[in-house]
């Protein structure tokens, strides 16, 4: 394990090098990993750990879209793609990648297999810390352990598939085997990840609920709303207003502070964008601080974990979802936004 300082702080850090694909592949010779779901996690890791080299099923529900997804990536049914059940009873390491809330309606079943010296895996921290809502309290005799790559399945196939890797933090919850740090950390570097961060369930939980609602999905969405509305309020059009929102961001600027950090963003940019920028970003900063302290208590409570089960577990949950996701969608700025994408140079 390696010591990486990060800006002051040292964290523990598993890095490829100490613990090669190689390696992992020996620690987990003997398993057979079952990946339990087929949604956005499902497929990306259970074809990573595939093309490394793995022994892996799935276990997905017969008589489904995603069952019939499965199919289409090349799983074959009877040989490595089983209804749950089966996949459960055949897997020695379970990865349990439903939903969380589909987590909650599938336990009683899980349980039933989870028979000493199995590894039951996550990818969030969730089913565990909130156990008194989950009811997900698993057995003295297992592993228990999390892999959790930091982006979308998609994402992490993608990476792979162009030999690049995203990283995820680990965590162990439960050493019942004496085994789960080599089997936790062979499962990480299987997934396709290049590094993993050492977390616990509970830290892993808090901060990736406060950051999807935060900066990563919902806070970025509300900035660019209400940046929009003013532009559009004070006479700019549709087209100006997005690109100057959404578009120059995505295209040119994060690009440039995923290189080389913020600063370095800045420092591309005229003097005159960079004194307005050193300027106001801390206004931003202290009028969104009150929420983002809501958003943490809200967290660590307990209530969004509740608020997601609640609407999570509806029958018609998706069918609200999409009527939400088409709203948005149809808004005027996403709308403009979708004939500014058509317009990029290199989609003619
Ligand atoms: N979406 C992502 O990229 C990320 C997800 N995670 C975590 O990975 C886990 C899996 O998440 P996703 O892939 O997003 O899940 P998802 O929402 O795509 O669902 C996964 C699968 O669960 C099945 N499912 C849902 N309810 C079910 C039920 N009651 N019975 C049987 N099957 C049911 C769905 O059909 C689907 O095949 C979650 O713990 C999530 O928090 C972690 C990092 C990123
Ligand atoms: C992709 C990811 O890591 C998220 C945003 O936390 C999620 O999909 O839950
Ligand atoms: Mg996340
Ligand atoms: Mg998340």
């Amino acid at each position: 394990m390696a010591k990486i300082n990060f800006g002051g702080t040292e964290e523990n850090v598993v890095t490829r090098e100490e613990f090669p694909l190689e390696k992992a592949r020996q620690v987990l010779k003997d398993e057979v990993i079952a990946v339990i779901g087929y949604g956005v996690q499902g497929p990306g890791q259970a074809l990573n750990l595939k093309d490394n080299g793995f022994n892996v099923i799935v276990g997905q529900r017969k008589d489904s879209k995603t069952w019939d997804k499965a199919v289409a990536d090349g799983w074959v049914p009877g040989k490595t793609l089983f209804p749950i059940e089966e996949a459960l009873e055949k897997g020695t390491i379970i990865q349990y990648l439903l939903s969380d809330a589909g987590q909650i309606s599938v336990w009683p079943t899980v349980k039933k297999y989870l028979t000493p010296g199995k590894a039951l895996y996550f990818s969030h921290g969730f089913g565990i810390t909130y156990k008194e809502r989950t009811g997900i309290i698993p057995p003295a005799g297992v592993d228990v352990i999390l892999i959790a790559p930091k982006g979308s399945g998609t994402s992490l196939r993608r990476m792979f598939l162009q030999g690049r890797g995203l990283n995820s933090s680990y965590a162990i919850f439960q050493d019942a085997t004496g085994k789960a740090k080599e089997r936790v950390v062979a499962l990480g570097i299987g997934v396709g990840s290049g590094y993993l961060f050492e977390t616990t369930f509970q830290r892993e939980v808090y901060s990736d609920l406060t950051g999807e609602r935060g900066t990563l999905m919902g806070a970025i969405q509300g900035i660019f709303a209400a940046q929009y509305e003013v532009l559009r309020k004070k006479g700019h059009t549709p087209s100006e207003a997005f690109n100057e929102t959404v578009e120059e961001l995505t295209q040119s600027l994060m690009p440039l502070v995923a290189e080389n950090g913020m600063d370095w963003m800045y420092a591309n940019c005229s003097t005159t964008a960079q004194r307005g920028a050193l300027d106001w970003w801390k206004k931003f900063r202290d009028a969104t601080l009150p929420v983002f302290n809501e958003l943490y208590e809200e967290v660590e409570k307990g209530n969004e974990a509740q608020r997601s089960i609640d609407s999570n577990s509806q029958p018609d949950y998706r069918a609200k979802l999409e009527q939400e996701l088409k709203e948005l969608r149809e808004s005027e700025m996403w709308q403009a936004g979708a004939v500014v994408r058509k317009l990029r140079p290199e989609n003619n």
